[in-house]
């Protein structure tokens, strides 16, 4: 497989007027990876997401899909799905003039029924865009993202107003598409399915890539943490921790199985019920709720 990147953003900053809402963003998606680009409100990802795309032009800074510039759309555009966050559908053509739409402006082929079949939307075909409920939408997007099994996918919140059964079946086709080579772009404030599911994240605050790696590497900056309640008169306990608002004993640490079992043996030994037992590595969320800390 090619190691060459499917993307590639180097130095890109981006200004409105005087305010700068990209700054030196520089990053690499690779072939057939799930890269989610993940960040705070205002961090700049659907800003710096417009220009991969080729909507937008940088202030300054390369961007290369596929090693061209994405505003030559008439090479780049057949190899690139995107789904947006807000749909630009005409509300007046029906969800198979829609699809179909999408693929003479993609200039991909694919068989209209087989999308729709991949999106549940088979019997919704012929009703017009307006008398869609918000997720049959939200799926119709999704139709013109992965219309022609293009080898880049942008899905921009693709879950949003989702229920689960429609989540899983999104989740499902696009690790089929991935199966089949496909490198995924995400951006979702879900970050349960950015934790399940991205190979790497890169994560932006205020215009610039705060962070990036694998969710290991982006976790095991933060400790893990134990939670539990004491009887009161516990003897003097084996390790040191905190105590909440709730008045629950809250142990940070960054040899989680270690200190489970030296606590776990000092409880056995001394007879002592820890309630309410938590234990669990750092998750996403807080690397989140970490930054500006
Ligand atoms: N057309 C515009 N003109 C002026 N400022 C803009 C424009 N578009 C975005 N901004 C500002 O640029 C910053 C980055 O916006 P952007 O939409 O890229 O962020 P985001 O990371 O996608 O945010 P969110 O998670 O809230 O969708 C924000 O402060 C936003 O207010």
């Amino acid at each position: 497989m090619s190691t060459t990147p499917v993307i590639a953003v180097d130095r890109l900053n981006l200004t409105y007027g005087d305010f700068h809402a990209v700054r030196d963003l520089t990053f690499e998606v690779r072939p057939g990876e799930l890269y989610a680009l993940l960040g705070t409100n205002g961090a700049g990802k659907t800003s710096t997401l417009e220009v991969v795309e080729g909507h937008r032009n940088p202030t300054s800074g390369t961007v290369r899909v596929f090693g061209n510039d994405p505003r030559n759309r008439r090479v780049v555009r057949p190899r690139v799905g995107v789904m947006l966050q807000e749909s630009g559908f005409s509300p007046d053509l029906t969800v198979r003039e829609s699809v179909g739409l999408i693929g003479r402006l993609t200039r991909r082929t694919d068989d209209v029924d087989r999308v729709l079949d991949l999106v549940d939307l088979t019997d919704r075909a012929g009703r017009q865009v307006s008398q869609l409920s918000g997720g049959e939408k939200r799926r119709l997007d999704f139709a013109t993202a992965i219309y022609g099994t293009p080898e880049l996918i942008f899905l921009d919140e693709p879950t949003t107003g989702l229920d689960i059964s429609s989540r899983d079946a999104v989740w499902a086709t696009v690790d089929r598409m991935r199966e089949n080579g496909a490198t995924i772009v995400l951006t979702t404030h879900y970050l349960e399915e950015a934790q399940q599911r991205a190979d790497r994240i890169g994560l932006m605050h205020q215009g610039t890539l705060h962070r990036e790696g694998t969710v290991a590497e982006l976790t095991r900056t933060l400790p893990a943490v134990i939670r539990f309640s004491l009887p009161t008169a516990a003897p003097t306990l084996p390790l040191s921790g905190d105590v909440d608002a709730d008045g629950r004993v809250v142990v940070e640490t960054f040899t989680l199985q270690q200190d489970l079992h030296l606590l776990l043996r000092w409880a056995q030994e001394n007879a002592v019920e820890l309630r309410d037992l938590q234990a669990g590595p750092t998750r996403l969320d807080d690397v989140f709720r970490a930054i500006g800390s």
